[in-house]
């Protein structure tokens, strides 16, 4: 479903990514890992045509993955930050529209399990600026979770997550393979990659 060929990043002169390279399947979790700095952000960023690659392909079912393209919008999840919100709509509200945006038959049922699940019922019509750091990281795991999806991309995940928050997420990934979704994750918690992670990819 995902390939990756010799990715290769570099930034003022220095390689960040070195001709990275690899596979990922449905149902399949691959885990980016490695120090500080050693370009884990970056080649999420390149995957999902956040960033451009100076050498090297990344292809989704068989073709170049252009983030324009309707099948990758239909099937691509991200959270890569927290910031990716419309300041002005509520938690409940700007939930509901990514649902319909992308066709949900019943978005207002599958937002109010996502939010149950994500424990933030209490906090639905809070605008998303107002949500305190961990509540803002459920949120923007909500937003793929309300949305189909095909291939999960996903920057630390667990950053900021509390105890519950962890463990939650991490059956919450391992549901989310067993329903076919491959995932890619960049994280810095070995539990959470031993507990999801089929492949690691160690970079830097
Ligand atoms: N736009 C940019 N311009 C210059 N250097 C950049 C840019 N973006 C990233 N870098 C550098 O590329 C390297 C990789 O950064 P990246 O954010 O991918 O690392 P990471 O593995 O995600 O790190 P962390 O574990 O801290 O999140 C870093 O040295 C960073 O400073």
């Amino acid at each position: 479903m995902l390939e990756v060929q010799g990715l290769t990043r570099r930034f003022h002169h220095v390689t960040v990514l070195d001709a990275v390279s690899f596979d990922l399947h449905s149902g399949r979790a691959a885990a980016l890992v490695g120090p500080n700095g050693s370009g884990k952000t970056t080649l999420l960023r390149c995957v999902v045509g956040a960033d451009i690659a100076d050498d090297g392909e990344v292809r989704f079912d068989g073709d170049r993955l252009v983030e324009s393209d309707p099948r990758v919008r239909a099937a691509l999840a991200c959270a890569l930050d927290d910031a990716d919100f419309f300041p002005e709509l509520s938690v409940v509200e700007h939930l509901e529209l990514l649902a319909r945006a992308h066709g949900v038959s019943e978005p207002g049922d599958v937002v109010a399990e996502v939010l149950s699940d994500l424990d933030l019922v209490a906090q639905q019509d809070q605008l998303p600026i107002t949500l305190s750091s961990g509540q803002r990281r459920r949120f923007t795991l909500g937003a793929c979770l309300v949305r189909p999806r095909k291939l999960l991309v996903l920057d630390e995940p667990e950053q900021r997550l509390d105890v519950a928050g962890r463990a939650w997420l991490a059956e919450k990934l391992r549901d989310e393979k067993a329903e076919g979704c491959a995932i890619l994750l960049a994280s810095h918690d070995q539990q959470l990659v031993d507990a999801v992670a089929d492949t690691r990819i160690e970079l830097g």
